[in-house]
This record gives C-alpha cells, structure tokens and sequence, in this order.
C-alpha cells in the first residue's frame, strides 16, 4: 500500500514537472492525427497499423506494396498512407511529389525504419544526420571526383576479366552451361570496392565461400523481416525467436571483415611514416580518412562506420544493377545483338583492356544499364523523417511521420511508363527522355542526398558488362518477370540470376 502510494506520488510530480513537455506531445500527436486522416490508405488498426494486413510470404508482400500504389495511384493522388505498427508513414506517389521531398534541404534526415542498420553501419554518410551528415558528405565528395574515377578504370577492367574467367570455369561443370551468376558478380563488386576505395585486396572471387558476402545477404534479409513484422521491434520477443541471434552473428562476421581491411591499412600507415609520399598517386577513400584521422578529426569508429558504410553500398547497389542488366539482356536477344554490335565495333574482336574512351563509345549498352534500373532499381525505396510539416498538392504531411519515395514504384507506374512491365532501352533515347517529367527517373535519388557513388556504379557497370556480352551469349529459359524482385534494402531477385553462357565466335 505504501509503495503503491510512493508511486502514484511520484507519477503526479513527473507529470507536474513535465506539464508543459507532455501538453506540447499530445498536442503535436493529436494534429499528427488529425492529418493523416485526411491521407487516404489502407484500413489500420490501433497499435498494430496497416502490418495486420501485411501478407507473410515476401512475394506476395512485395505484390501487395505495389497494388496499393497502384490502387492509389490510380485513384489521382499523389500520397498514401501506410501505419507501421503505431508509426505512421506517408508514401509518394508522383514524380511531382517526389520532387518536392527530394529537393528539400529540410527533409534530410533517414527515417527510424533504418534504426535496424544503426548497430552495422553507425551514423556512417548514409544515416548520418544534420551537420555530422553535411560535413562527412563535403569530406568525402572529392574521392569520388571524375579525376579518382578514371584512375580506378584499371581496377574496375582486372576485376571484369578475373569474373570472365570465373565464369568460364563454372561454365564447365554447370549442366547445360547455366548457372546463378549472382554470387560472381557480387564477388567481383567486393574486390572492386575493396581495391578501388579502400586500397586493398581480398581476391573474393577466388574464395567462393567468402563470408562477408554471404552475411550481407543474411543483414538484409532479416531487415526485411524487421520491416514487415512490428513484433520483432520488441526485445524479448526479438531473442526468443532467434532473431536477435541471426542478426548479432552477421553482424560479428561483416563488422570483422572491415575491422580487418581498416587494420591493415592503419599498419600500412605506421610503416610508411618517414617515408616520401609519391605526390602523383591519388589517395584511396580509406587512405583519406585515415589521414583525417592522423590529424585528429576523425576516430577509430568515425573510420569503421565509414568503411562499412562504403563497403555495403558499394559492392551490393552495383551487383544487383549488373545482375539485372544481364538478367534483362539475357531476355532480349535484339538488344543483346544491337550490345554485342556496339562493342565489336569499339573492340574488333581485340581481347584489349577497356578504357575510359571506350565506355564513352557505349551508348546503346548504357541505355540498357539504364532501363534495367528502371525497372528494377537496385535501391528501392527512401525514407525520410518528417521533422517540420510540409504541403504537397494541398495536402499537409505532418511532423512525426515518415515520409517514403520509392524508385521501384514510381519507375514502374503505368501512369508515367506506357508498357512498363516490358524492358525497352529505346525509353532512354533523347526524345523520350524529354518527355517524361525528370523525378520519373530517379535510380540514384536525386537532391542534395543523392548517391555519392553514382559515376562509380555506372563505369562500373559498364565495363564489367562490356567484358561478360565482348565474350558471352546469354540466355535464359526463365521470363523477366518471373524473377520477382524482392524491396529488400537492396533489390533482390527471389532466383537469383540463373543465365546460361554460350563463348561467341
Ligand atoms: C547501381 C548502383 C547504385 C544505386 C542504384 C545507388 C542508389 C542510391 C540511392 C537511391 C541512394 C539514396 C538513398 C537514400 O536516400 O536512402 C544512395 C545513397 C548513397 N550511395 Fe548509392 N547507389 C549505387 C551505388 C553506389 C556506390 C558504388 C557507392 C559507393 C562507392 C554508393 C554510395 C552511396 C552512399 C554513401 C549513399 C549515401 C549518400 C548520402 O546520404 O549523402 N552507392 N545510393
């Protein structure tokens, strides 16, 4: 009874003391809900939101976000609403509107729905928030410069011949010569990154059990379960399901793999102390931060999520924007001719490195790089924080909410793309590129948030899929859309890429 009553005082002078604090929350939650009324959405329930409604089987999940675009879409508004569990989330339905979100220089901070890669990638370049966000991104703008860009050619044309000869390889134990390329290209976007902006070497693509890649794939695709099922933000119920067990074990095995790469770097460092520098050689990302370092504004962990940062955006973003390409181009022999034609003309046959020039020449392959991330761009939804309400089309989006741009959807609209179900690169000739509005495109985001490593991941992926299409045919018996790509943080084809090489003549 005394306890009892100790604790009802207590109550009462928390609540007395916090008057003011608590009388701005329920006022703010009230106008909260009050505006979201006005968004139309799926039926939500208290606490739980849309997610009861959320279907269990990915697939079936990944089909359900889209026809609720679409239902809304098609409706003519510009936003719908989502609640996750008791968070409410405002979803973009129009290149306009995208527009809007984008551009803004107010709306610059990731939403909670990346709260789950806090422990893996920190508050590194992409959750970064505010001044930490604006210094890193002024920091680190230079090593992606075009002059760091053509120097990492040579990397970005080892790596593509190394993946040929992986290729060949299987090639001939596989039945029938098919065989998921997936995890060779991812392999061969790891030793990219790797060689390229952090100056080391870890030759994953001669180690077909690479750890690293294999626990990626694991981060995020029990983040995509994290998203679906608002049970799992509860702690108990996280490590009673052996979730939080999943998690912590990829966790040690990614965080350990960059530990590793950072270690080696730093003792790089400490030998070369006295040593000149060679003043032509351009620093790698990693050499740059470790510098900042040396001079003090930078940490050990200021490094360590940078890395981690760096290492999964770089190598994860790319492959599945080269598995795509091939996936589509394997689906559509005339404009695998029309590749194979461009590059024989560049190349004549000739085995010759592929240079900067080269990739100027091919502008048909381009076309189909990007209409591959049209269809299935390889990030493919933004989330932001809504910290000042804002106004779209006369709508209020309010303080408190999240607010969701998604690539994949807004490129696969059948309001803004006629036939978008169906892989056409001629979208990407200039006169049909000026027709669409220019948010109806957005791969890379756009705004002062877009991807940093945007020139990369294009000479990327066009010099390793010049090298695959200057020595394969390829194929595949499965149709494009059959591969259902799954709105994982990075998307995921659900059969991986299954192709089947034939050597050209
Ligand atoms: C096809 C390849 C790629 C695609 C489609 C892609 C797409 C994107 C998108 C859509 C964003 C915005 C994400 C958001 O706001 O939540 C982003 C941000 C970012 N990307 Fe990429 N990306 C690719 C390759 C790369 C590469 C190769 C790197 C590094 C070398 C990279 C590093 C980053 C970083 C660090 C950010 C955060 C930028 C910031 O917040 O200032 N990306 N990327």
């Amino acid at each position: 009874m005394g306890f009892a009553v100790y604790l009802v005082a207590l109550v009462i002078l928390y609540v007395l003391l916090n008057l003011g604090k608590i009388g701005k929350f329920v006022k703010e939650r009230k106008r909260l809900y009050e505006l979201m009324d006005k968004i139309d959405g799926p039926y939500a329930l208290p606490l739980l939101g849309t997610t009861w409604q959320f279907k269990m089987d990915p697939v079936e999940f990944a089909l359900q976000l889209y026809n609720w675009g679409l239902e809304y879409s098609s409706k003519g508004a510009s936003l719908a609403k989502f609640w996750m569990g008791p968070y409410p989330m405002v979803i973009i339905l129009t290149p306009e509107a995208s527009k809007k979100v984008l551009e803004s220089n107010v709306l610059i901070n990731k939403s909670s729905e990346y709260d789950i890669f806090l422990p893996w990638l920190g508050t590194g370049l992409l959750l970064a928030s505010g001044d930490k966000w604006r210094g890193r991104r002024k920091m680190m703008t230079p090593s992606f410069h075009f002059n760091v860009l053509i120097d990492f050619q040579a990397v970005f044309d080892n790596q593509g011949k190394i993946l040929l000869e992986q290729l060949e390889d299987e090639m001939r134990y596989a039945k029938d010569n098919t065989f998921d390329a997936f995890p060779y290209i991812k392999r061969c976007a790891l030793d990219i990154i790797c060689e390229t902006a952090m100056g080391t070497t870890v030759s994953a693509q001669t180690n077909h059990t690479h750890p690293y890649v294999m626990a990626v794939n694991e981060m995020n695709s029990l983040a995509f379960k994290y998203q679906r099922m608002p049970w799992l933000w509860i702690k108990p119920i996280r490590h009673l399901s052996g979730y939080e067990a999943d998690f912590q074990r990829n966790l040690d095995i990614v965080t350990s793999f960059t530990k590793k790469v950072i270690e080696g770097k730093l003792r790089e460092h400490e030998e070369s102390v006295g040593f000149s520098e060679d003043k032509n050689k351009k620093k790698a990302f990693l050499d740059m931060l470790i510098d900042k370092k040396d001079e003090g504004g930078l940490g050990y962990e200021d490094i360590r999520e940078e890395v981690d940062t760096f290492m999964f955006e770089g190598h994860d973003t790319t492959s599945a924007g080269i598995g795509w390409s091939l996936w589509c181009l394997a689906n559509s022999p005339e404009y695998q001719k029309k590749c194979h034609e461009e590059l024989d003309q560049i190349f004549e046959g000739s085995p010759r490195e592929c240079t900067v020039d080269d990739l100027k020449k091919m502008k048909y392959l381009e076309k189909c790089v990007k209409e591959a991330l049209r269809m299935r761009p390889s990030v493919p939804q933004i989330a932001r924080s809504v910290e000042e309400e804002f106004e779209i089309d006369g709508t209020i989006v309010p303080k408190g909410c999240s607010v969701m741009v998604s690539p994949a959807f807004l490129q696969n609209n059948p309001r803004t793309y006629e036939n978008h179900e169906v892989y056409d690169p001629e979208r990407f000739n200039e006169d049909e590129i000026a027709k669409r509005h220019a948010y109806a495109y957005i791969p890379f985001s756009a705004g002062p948030r877009n991807c940093i490593g945007q020139k990369f991941a294009m000479q990327e992926e066009k010099t390793v899929i010049s090298w695959v299409l200057r020595r394969f045919q390829i194929h595949s018996d499965v149709g494009i859309r059959e591969n259902i790509p799954l709105p994982e943080t990075i998307t995921r084809p659900t059969m991986g890429f299954p192709l089947k090489f034939t050597i050209r003549q």
